[in-house]
């Protein structure tokens, strides 16, 4: 790295000419990043773009093979983690890196070159997160559980261990990606109390929206390098858009009605508890048809994702039945829903949908891999399986060097690409999505939301739950509103009706809904 000193430079940060390759595989071409003190300075990208790999070179994780780094105009040498902090560089990343059975407090002193002064005064340290969490209104107490706390909490406790390290730049890492409309709220809210205290946030998302809400300036990264940068007043979500993906990209999906068929999936009077042994569905009713996409909406963690786990028998139900294509399948194990007709894209793709030390040809079969054509006499056919697995990759454009890639060095966008696209290759007559467009980037939501309304075309029926209102309204064509375990109303995917789902995602019937659902009142 060259030492040149920049005088009296108006950054906070300049990232200069930045390299990085792994082994042939370059991630870094030549990044040139400059932020000002106090800004909120959004990065944005096509999935795999290199967002994630150079905000690790900022953060000491991984080291750049060329280019300069000047902060607070001197030149920066980060050497680990460690030293990041140090100099006041803290990073939220896309998965959170709490130990889920040690407390707030105990999960803040590990490791992190915490003074040994702080770790042999464990008061001290309740004191400075009650402190941090009463200043920024944050709600986290140093004693509790991370198990025990929501993702919206875990959220704020990832962002308060930052600033207990003393943070001046903080860098989050989708950091809304799983939070609810309120959550993201608040976190902006946030965001824009730390910069009025003199701190300076990267923000890295792939919702321009909240970019546009929150930004100051706006940094857009394609193929490795950034591409433009510029004051958020001067840009417009269309714009950004063709910027990070080279092309116009549709906001709206042209798409026929639907012609829905036989029911494919019945669900009659489910009711499951949570992991806590609470009720999380209470006698929950509806069907998916043959060429529908039915969505269901609501704010996390009203039993929507019991409602999926319960559905692909992951989770034991109580009461109820659930049918596909007029068999009974409750009760089954997972194993034999497997062998159905039936596709599941799950919520959470690193516990559920793939292994991550396993490669994308691996990956690509996972369901299936002692099924023919992929095994024969017990032996899996190395050819056929890659052939397919590059299939998958061109078709879905995941952004990879080859099949023989490990999943765990895909982005986080390019991972969820690859399980869409082994579920969908299974051509199911039934698919269930659970937070299908989490992470991914704006063109591939606009491609993968067209393939969903291409499986309906196809006659396929689709269960598709989702916090995000926008992306039920692009491809449903009814929607069912969750709330408390219940299937609070049911209306049509028209947007005009946007406001009657806001309302009853936060526990109010809508009259035609309560009419047409006597039995729930
Ligand atoms: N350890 C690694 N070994 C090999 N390749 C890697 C490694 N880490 C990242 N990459 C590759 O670097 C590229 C950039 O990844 P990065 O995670 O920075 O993307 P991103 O812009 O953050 O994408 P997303 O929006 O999907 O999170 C990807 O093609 C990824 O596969």
């Amino acid at each position: 790295m060259t030492d040149d000193k920049p005088m009296n430079s108006p950054y906070l940060l300049q990232m200069k000419e930045i390299y990085k390759s792994f082994g042939p595989v370059t991630v870094s071409a030549g990044v040139t990043l400059e932020v000002k003190p106090g800004e909120i300075h959004a990065l944005l990208g096509e999935n795999g773009a290199g967002k994630s790999v150079l905000m690790s070179i900022l953060c000491g994780i991984l080291k750049p093979d060329s280019g300069s780094i000047h902060y607070k105009g001197a030149p920066l040498n980060i050497g680990s983690p460690r030293e990041a902090i140090r100099h006041g560089i803290g990073m939220v990343h896309q998965h959170f890196m709490l130990v889920p059975n040690l407390t707030v407090a105990e999960n803040y002193v590990l490791g992190q070159g915490t003074p040994l002064r702080l770790i042999n005064d464990m008061k001290a340290v309740h004191q400075r997160i009650t402190a941090l969490s009463d200043r920024y209104g944050l709600d986290v107490r140093p004693d509790a559980v991370i198990e025990d706390l929501s993702v919206g909490e875990q959220q704020r406790v990832e962002i308060l261990k930052v600033l207990f390290h003393g943070t001046d730049l903080l860098i989050l890492d989708e950091p809304t990606a799983v939070l609810t409309p309120q959550e993201t709220d608040r976190l902006l809210d946030l965001m824009r109390d730390l910069v009025a205290d003199g701190k300076t946030v990267i923000f890295i998302s792939h919702k321009l929206d909240e970019v546009m809400r929150v930004s100051d300036q706006i940094s857009v990264m394609r193929d490795f390098k950034v591409v433009h940068t510029t004051a958020v007043t001067d840009t417009n979500p269309r714009e950004l858009a063709r910027l990070m993906v080279g092309r116009d990209v549709l906001m709206e999906l042209p798409r026929g009605s639907a012609n829905p068929g036989q029911v494919v999936l019945s669900v009659d009077g489910l009711s499951c508890r949570n992991d806590l042994g609470l009720p999380a569905l209470k006698g929950v009713s509806f069907s998916v048809k043959a060429g529908e996409i039915v969505g269901i909406a609501g704010v996390s963690g009203n039993g929507q994702t019991e409602l999926s786990l319960a559905i692909s028998g992951l989770l034991p139900i109580d009461a109820g039945k659930v049918s596909l294509e007029g068999k009974d399948i409750t009760g089954l194990s997972p194993a034999e829903i497997n062998q159905l007709s039936f596709a599941h894209v799950p919520e959470d793709r690193h516990k559920m949908g793939v292994l991550l030390p396993f490669t994308l040809a691996e990956n690509a079969i996972l369901h299936r891999y002692n099924q023919s054509p992929f095994a024969k006499k017990g032996l899996l056919q190395r050819g056929v399986t890659a052939s397919f697995a590059r299939d998958l990759i061109k078709r879905f454009r995941v952004k990879t060097p080859d099949e023989e890639e490990f999943l765990a060095n895909l982005s986080g966008g390019n991972q969820q690409k690859l399980v869409v696209a082994r579920e969908l290759a299974r051509d199911p007559n039934f698919i269930l999505v659970s937070q299908l467009t989490r992470g991914i980037d704006i063109g591939a939501i606009e491609f993968i939301l067209q393939e969903m309304l291409k499986q309906r075309d196809a006659g396929r029926a689709i269960l598709l739950i989702s916090t995000e209102l926008e992306e039920l309204f692009t491809v449903c064509d009814r929607i069912l509103v969750m709330f408390h375990g219940e299937i609070l109303g049911e209306v049509p995917a028209d947007r005009s009706r946007l406001e009657e789902v806001g309302l009853m995602m936060a526990g109010q019937r809508s009259a035609p809904a309560a009419a047409m659902e006597p039995a729930l009142t």
